[in-house]
């Protein structure tokens, strides 16, 4: 039984709060992220869990017993830092049975070794490779050799840093097909930690977005997605970052970018004259003339300024009102510089954020809906019957 929680746990360096109060409640075989950027506290967090340092409150349980004062080794988790170090005079299958040989594993047989390795290996797409050195080995392999070793050892949690981090995209694109289809097959606990929302979208159950010691949100991909609870979790998720705009209520309406985005403030929001908001709009979630003239959809004009191809798609900046919106388009019609456009907006995914100071991160009140999540790429593509 692979649960784990961790209760309220802070831990200082000095006058440095690195993790301040966290709690999360991981279930049995889930794959649970921890997105964050540098220095929000990601290995301390992990590092608390596998006992490797001394927190300053707080407490850790895992798989039911109270770990809190529990030294690493009797704790049963398995940890893969970032730099994933192998044995360079020892080839793949030395490097994989060496965890199996020291310390609480000590005791396998031969063969219950040699059915470890060959279940990760398979798995891991390297049992071809057992023989080789790892400077015989490309990045990948040598990446995922390195995994094995971690995941090789029979464990209640794995706790793995940034596994991916030193792959190119492509790579880390196809590792991470391979790691989700792992975590399901296997049913293991994960706590995996990362500064990439694609991956943190991708392979997790849960997501929990961590700012600077604390827990912002913790939420499913689809509601981290669709409800942030605030402008740091929105601009967390999604490249390019979310459009945010300062709007104003006024006359009973919402308007941004000097009155080139407008609609109706929605009642059950309770929005006062003048007040302050900030409405936030994802570059996906814009549509170029796509004349869809619906309900539930604002048509606001613009001029393209610049595009550039991102392969299969197209960033445009788009020039409206006073202010700008980056759209993200599929590449399939050309897109001039200087044409002038209509962006076709789902009023759902329109978020409306608290306003506040520059540089400020306030919260989500609702949408341009009022209090409905934002759709989901698939419902918009059904909406639009495509
Ligand atoms: N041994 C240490 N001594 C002093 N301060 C530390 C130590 N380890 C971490 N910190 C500080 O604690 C905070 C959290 O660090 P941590 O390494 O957990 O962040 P992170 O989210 O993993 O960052 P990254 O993505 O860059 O690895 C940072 O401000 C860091 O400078």
């Amino acid at each position: 039984m692979g649960t784990l929680k961790i209760q309220d746990v802070t831990k200082k360096y000095g006058d440095v709060t690195a993790i301040d109060h966290l709690t999360i409640d991981v279930r049995d075989g889930e794959f649970f992220v921890i997105l964050g950027p540098s220095g929000a506290g990601k290995t301390t967090t992990l590092k608390a869990v596998a006992g490797l340092v001394e927190i300053d409150d707080g407490s850790v349980e895992i798989a039911g017993v109270d770990m809190t004062q529990v030294e690493p080794y009797h704790r049963n988790v398995a940890m893969a830092f970032e730099s994933y170090a192998l044995y360079p005079q020892k080839t793949v299958a030395q490097n994989l049975a060496s965890p199996l040989k020291s310390g609480r594993h000590a005791h396998y047989s031969e063969e219950e070794r040699k059915r470890r390795i060959d279940d990760v290996t398979t798995t891991l797409g390297i049992n071809h490779l057992l023989d080789r050195f790892p400077k015989e080995l490309s990045n990948g392999q040598r990446q995922r050799t390195a995994l094995g070793r971690v995941l090789v050892r029979p464990a209640s949690i794995y706790l793995l840093d940034e596994p991916l981090s030193h792959l190119d995209a492509k790579l880390r694109a196809s590792m991470r097909a391979e790691l989700k289809a792992i975590a399901s097959q296997s049913n293991t606990t994960t706590l995996y930690v990362t500064h990439d929302y694609q991956e943190a979208l991708a392979l997790a159950d849960r997501i929990a977005v961590l700012r600077k010691g604390r827990f912002v949100q913790i939420g499913t991909p689809e509601q981290i997605w669709r409800e942030p609870v605030d402008t740091f979790v929105a601009k967390a998720v999604g490249q390019p970052e979310i459009n945010l705009a300062e709007a104003t209520v006024s006359g009973g309406r919402v308007r941004a970018l000097g009155g080139a985005v407008e609609f109706a403030a929605p009642a059950e929001l309770g929005l006062t004259e003048g007040q302050a908001l900030r409405i936030g709009m994802r570059p996906s979630e814009l549509m170029v003339n796509r004349e869809v003239a619906r309900e539930g959809w604002m048509r606001v004009d613009g001029r393209i300024r610049l595009t550039e191809r991102l392969g299969r798609d197209v960033e445009l900046d788009i020039e409206v009102g006073d202010g700008n919106l980056i759209v993200v388009e599929r590449a399939d019609r050309a897109y001039q510089e200087g044409e002038e456009v209509v962006l076709d907006i789902h009023l759902p995914n329109v978020h409306l954020f608290a306003g506040g100071a520059e540089g400020e991160d306030t919260p989500r009140i609702g949408s341009a809906l009022g209090r409905t999540a934002a759709a989901s790429p698939q419902d918009i593509e059904k909406e639009l019957g495509e």
